[in-house]
């Protein structure tokens, strides 16, 4: 039985978070997006044309003695902002900190959309999401967790992201230290092969809260917190001067005063967006107006609890009680 835990870091405006991991023997190290909202490992590799690689790690299947072509195998993911990308599979082993899958499928990359060539310090994403939304062809492929899970002292893994610092993920177990109070438990719908769940209610502020069902997914791979349409004007009518702004593609406002605290619940606790997280990021150098970090979930059929919900607390995603926890951190 064991357990795991490896440091990620947060990058300018915690816009992703990034871990390393390592692939093949001699192990290659590569720094990927951990992604709650899908369910591919996949990385920059050797078979990608030249002009699509800019300043990332590859993956090189010839240059490990223990990758094996999974013959015939191939994939191809596009994820909610546009983006994606294509190639085939390998399977090779996989060490993310002290915890090894020999036989990980790796989804080399042949082909990535402008947006992956631009981002230089993301070289993959590992999907933390259900195995039944992976996208390998013929056969889907399990995830690193799915892999691990049943030698873990628990099957199950938390995420304590951080506003502007290194962050961690930890396998196996629950780490006392980490939070503070009792853990608020919801339990989990994986039916379409995202971390769902619903939360019955929220506030603006410190005014009352409103019931209102809000059913959304746990997202580490999300930057912000999409929500309802009504939800959103609600919060955003409490602000002087905060206005959709259709050029910035949302909701702008003032970057002071701070603006109000965003509350929902999840079963029978609440979890508390500080005021300051909401301010996302200046829209212009003059720091006068700020993006929100709350945005309308309009078009998608459910809402998201990106990083900008999940870096107020410390959660757990349990697969073995099919349940969500959310801890205050310490
Ligand atoms: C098996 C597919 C899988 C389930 C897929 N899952 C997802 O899309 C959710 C997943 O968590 C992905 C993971 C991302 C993908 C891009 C790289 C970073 C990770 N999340 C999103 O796409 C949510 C929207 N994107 C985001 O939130 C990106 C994340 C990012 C961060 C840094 C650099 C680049 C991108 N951030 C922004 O767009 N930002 C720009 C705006 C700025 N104010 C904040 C940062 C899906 O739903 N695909 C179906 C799908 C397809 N086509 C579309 C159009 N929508 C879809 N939902």
């Amino acid at each position: 039985r064991q357990t795991g835990t490896v440091e990620t870091d947060a990058e300018k405006h915690d816009v992703e978070y990034l871990t390393p991991i390592s692939i093949g023997t001699p192990p290659q190290n590569l720094i990927v997006d951990f992604d709650t909202g899908s369910s591919d490992l996949w990385v920059f590799s050797t078979e990608m044309a030249a002009k699509d690689i800019k300043g990332q790690a590859v993956y090189d299947p010839n240059n490990s003695s223990t990758s094996e072509k999974l013959q015939g195998s191939t994939w191809q993911i596009t994820y909610g902002d546009g983006s994606s990308s294509s190639g085939d599979v390998y399977l090779d082993t996989v060490t993310i900190g002290n915890l090894t899958v020999p036989n990980q499928a790796v989804e080399a990359a042949t082909k990535v959309s402008d947006e992956f060539t631009d981002d230089a310090n993301n070289d993959g994403l590992l999907g933390l999401g259900f195995s039944s939304i992976n996208t390998v062809q013929p056969t889907p492929q399990n995830t690193f967790f799915d892999n691990i899970k049943n030698n873990l002292d628990a099957p199950l893994f938390t995420a304590d992201l951080k506003h502007g610092a290194p962050g961690s993920y930890n396998f196996g177990y629950i780490d006392p230290a980490a939070y503070v109070g009792n853990i608020s438990w919801t339990p989990v719908d994986s039916s379409q092969g995202f971390w769902s769940f619903t939360s019955p209610g929220y506030a603006v502020g410190t005014e009352a809260m409103r019931n209102h069902s809000i059913s959304g997914i746990a997202d580490t791979g999300t930057t912000l917190l999409l929500l309802p349409k009504s939800v959103v004007k609600a919060y955003y009518e409490e602000i002087q001067g905060a206005q959709y702004d259709s050029n910035q593609g949302g909701y702008v406002f003032p970057c002071s005063p701070t603006p109000p605290d965003f509350v929902f619940g999840v079963s029978d606790g609440i979890v508390t967006v500080p005021g300051d997280m909401v301010s996302y990021a200046p829209v212009d150098s003059a720091n006068q107006d700020c993006f929100g970090g709350i945005q309308s979930d309009t078009g998608i059929g459910f809402s998201i609890f990106g990083d900008v919900a999940l870096k107020t607390s410390f959660v757990v995603f349990d697969a073995g009680g099919l349940q969500l926890g959310w801890g205050a951190k310490n």
